[in-house]
Parts: C-alpha cells; sequence; structure tokens
C-alpha cells in the first residue's frame, strides 16, 4: 500500500475509534472486516497507531492545534507506527516541518498531564497508592501488553509445549510466576499452530492465570465461576479439576458464554456447564445454594488494570460508572457467597487498580458476613508454589494482605483478588 494511502486509512480509522461510541477493540475489527484488501502489515500499523492516540491522547491534543489539516490526520501522523522516513513520504512539506517541531518538544517542557496521559480523576487514586510507582506505571501504559499464553496443564505439560512453540520459530519463555504461563515474543499467528488447534495452548495474561489459580479446585469438586465470561478463568479451574467433579459456568450474557464452547471444545474438558443466567439472584443460584465448595467472582468492572490493551477505557469510563459498578460489584458477591458450604472458598476478584472496587468492596464484605474469614493471599500462593508470592501482594485490614497485581512492577495486567473461607 502507497504511504499516502496507508496514513489516510489510518486517519480514518482515528476519527472512528475518537468518537468513543464503542470500544476500541471492535471498531478496529469491524474496519478490518470491511477492508479486506488489507494485509497483516498494514494492519499491524493501523491498530498501532489508533493505539498509540488512545495512549497519548492529551499529549496529542496539545501538539496537534498548531498543524494544518483534519484533526484525526494530525492524530494519526503523531502517533504513526513506523519508520519515520516511510511516514514523511506521504507528508506535505508544511506536515514535515510541524512534526519536525512536535519531535523536538522536551518531556521536560510538557505540563504533568501531557506526559501522564491520564484523565485527572485517575490520576489522585493510582498516585495515592503508588507513590513513585505512578511514574513508571505511566511508563508501562505506554508499551503494548506481552502476549502470554497458558498451556492446558490436563493434557501438556509446559516445558514440551515450549519446545514445540520453539521449533515453530516462536521463541517463548516460562513466566515467573504462573506455572502454567508462555510468554511469546512479538505477535506470531496462534491461531494455525497445532497447539492451540488441539487445546494444548489457550491466550490468557499471567495475572488472569493466577487468579484462577488461587481458586485452587481440586478433582471431584462442585465449583462455580460466577461471571464466567468467555471462560478464560473457566478453561483453567476445569483444568485444576483434572475434568473430574462440576464446574458451572455462571454470567449474564448468552452472547459472552457462547464463545467460550469452541473453546471448551478444544480444551478436552467435560466438566463445565455454561448456564445464562437472568441476574445474580437467579433462581439457579438458590437452588445450589450451600453446596459449592469454590466460587470464583470475577466481576465486571472497570477494566482500568487493562488499559495497556484498552487504552480507550480511560476515556471511556468515568466515576459515576465507576460508583455504579460498585453497587453491582457487591450485589454480585453477596448472592454469590451464598452458594459456598461451610469451609468452602470464595474469591472476589477485578481487573481494576482502583480501591473502590477492589478493598472496599472486600471490606465491606467482610465487616457484613462475619461467617466468612478472610485469607491471607500471600501464603495460600506461596502453598501453590507461587514464587515470591509476597511480592504480588498488598496489605489489607489487620495485615491480611490482598493480591495485587501491576504492569510496571509484574507485567501483568493490574489485578485484585481477596479470598475467604466460609466459617
Ligand atoms: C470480568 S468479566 C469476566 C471474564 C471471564 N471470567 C474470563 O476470564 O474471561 C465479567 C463478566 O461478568 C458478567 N456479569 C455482569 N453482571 C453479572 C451478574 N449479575 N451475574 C453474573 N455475571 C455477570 C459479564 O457479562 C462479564 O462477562
Amino acid at each position: 500500500m502507497h504511504p499516502r494511502a496507508l496514513l489516510e486509512a489510518c486517519a480514518e480509522l482515528v476519527g472512528l475509534v475518537l468518537k468513543f461510541d464503542h470500544p476500541a477493540d471492535q471498531v478496529v475489527s469491524r474496519y478490518f472486516r470491511e477492508h479486506r484488501e488489507l494485509g497483516p502489515r498494514e494492519r499491524a500499523t493501523l491498530a498501532e497507531t489508533v493505539y498509540t492516540v488512545l495512549r497519548k491522547k492529551l499529549l496529542f491534543d496539545h501538539l496537534s492545534p498548531s498543524g494544518s489539516g483534519p484533526k484525526e490526520r494530525r492524530m494519526a501522523i503523531l502517533g504513526f507506527h513506523g519508520p519515520r522516513d516511510f511516514l514523511k513520504s506521504a507528508l506535505g512539506e508544511a506536515e514535515k516541518r510541524w512534526l519536525d517541531q512536535c519531535d523536538a518538544v522536551k518531556p521536560e517542557d510538557l505540563l504533568e498531564r501531557h506526559r501522564h496521559n491520564l484523565p485527572e480523576w485517575l490520576v489522585a487514586p493510582l498516585k495515592a497508592q503508588l507513590g513513585e510507582g505512578f511514574w513508571p506505571l505511566v511508563q508501562s501504559l505506554q508499551q503494548p501488553a506481552p502476549l502470554d499464553l497458558r498451556v492446558n496443564a490436563l493434557t501438556d505439560k509446559r516445558p514440551d509445549v515450549q519446545k514445540e512453540l520453539g521449533l515453530a520459530g516462536i521463541p517463548a519463555a516460562a513466566t515467573p510466576f504462573s506455572p502454567w504461563g508462555l510468554r511469546v515474543e512479538g505477535k506470531p499467528a496462534l491461531a494455525k499452530l497445532d497447539a492451540f488447534a488441539r487445546g494444548a495452548v489457550e491466550v490468557q495474561d499471567e495475572g488472569s492465570q493466577l487468579l484462577a489459580l488461587l481458586l485452587d479446585a481440586k478433582r471431584g469438586e462442585m465449583v462455580v465461576d460466577f461471571c464466567a465470561g468467555a471462560g478464560g478463568k473457566t478453561l483453567a479451574i476445569g483444568a485444576t479439576m483434572r475434568s473430574t467433579g462440576r464446574l458451572y459456568a455462571f454470567d449474564t450474557s448468552a452472547h459472552r458464554l457462547d464463545a467460550l464452547k469452541p473453546r471448551l471444545a478444544r480444551s478436552k474438558l467435560s466438566n463445565v456447564h455454561p448456564a445464562a443466567i437472568a441476574h445474580e439472584r437467579d433462581e439457579r443460584i438458590k437452588r445450589l445454594a450451600g453446596k459449592i465448595d469454590r466460587v470464583l467472582v470475577d466481576a465486571p468492572c472497570s477494566g482500568l488494570g487493562t488499559l495497556r490493551r484498552n487504552p480507550d477505557l480511560k476515556w471511556r469510563q468515568s466515576p459515576k460508572a465507576v460508583e455504579e459498578l460498585a453497587v453491582k460489584q457487591a450485589a454480585i458477591l453477596q448472592s454469590a457467597a451464598r452458594l459456598l458450604k461451610p469451609g468452602g472458598r470464595l474469591i472476589y476478584a477485578t481487573c481494576s487498580v482502583l480501591p473502590e472496587e477492589n478493598e472496599s468492596i472486600a471490606e465491606a464484605f467482610s465487616q457484613a458476613h462475619p461467617d466468612f474469614e478472610i485469607l491471607d493471599i500471600a501464603p495460600l500462593l506461596s502453598a501453590l508454589k507461587v514464587a515470591d508470592a509476597e511480592t504480588l501482594c498488598a496489605g489489607g485490614e489487620a495485615g491480611t494482605r490482598y493480591l495485587r497485581l501491576w504492569p510496571h512492577r509484574h507485567a501483568t495486567d493490574g489485578f485484585f483478588a481477596a479470598a475467604w473461607q466460609r466459617k
């Protein structure tokens, strides 16, 4: 594709994404479906350009007014993913001069907001939690997330799959914390791999793997994945149960559960029972009350721990949306807890970095439910042979630690988890 046409396409896609009427990944996928003529390299340029614009939106909003032409073109030029000389061959003389001026701006001459590129309402809670760690977090949010795979523990061993991927020209390293994880370099086409087709691997962030591990579901148990979605964690849990017992995958979205079906077929699991529920107080939940050994509540959340993958979320979320989510999260946790039998384990998890969706929900639940004993996450993870478990945790009430994963510290998405045992 000619550089000029590619830049035009980037500008068009940037314009569509910046409407913020749909999630960026959906807008990008739709654009690709409607433009079948685009090759893999062009798609990569388009996607990375759009994501860079989303990641650095405040900076680009600040730099773009000094340029000329449509705003989406100026934003696409600033975020263009590719060699500078390739980009410049698509630009007019005035645009080239403007780009040089923008490139010459020194970070130390910029306002703080143009360096962190975060909405103000997010800055205060992040600084309060991280202190000096705020800027390393900002740095990590400007990078794409690594590609992590989870090896299916039911069918395969991690070193074997690692070797197999290496032979297929895909170098992969064992993840430091999850016993099932492989971190792959670049973005190889996985769908064509035999390991993927036969269900030996699934794409899953190492942090998500740790949440499933934390549930520690055993052979023959009755287990509920309350907010199963497309079943990322369901599949990992089913494998720890060695495909025995009963694993219910509940979700209010039948559409999301549908996406679990092909993954389930590949996984070779036969213990998973997906079921769409109307809401968290559904009849089905009432019937199972007091009968379940382990419940995972992977709650609907703001997703603000996943900004490396979904940078549009920082512009699409709002304090009001977070407030509404917190009400929902508390209601789901309370209903899900009724499922547990005495001695059973409850895990509440989010991919948010905001205390309102995390510690606040966990602490309110603990206070209202004296029959649930909060568990310290660090020894649970150590018992599961996770290395350096303390470094993955942060203090909660009375010294009890929660799981607290951060992109800049653990190279995972931002995750939270609390664990309780029903007395
Ligand atoms: C964080 S996502 C789950 C991701 C999934 N566990 C995975 O690993 O791929 C949260 C899910 O909660 C579901 N959800 C929303 N409200 C719910 C409710 N009241 N009861 C059960 N699930 C709900 C959403 O449809 C969404 O799929």
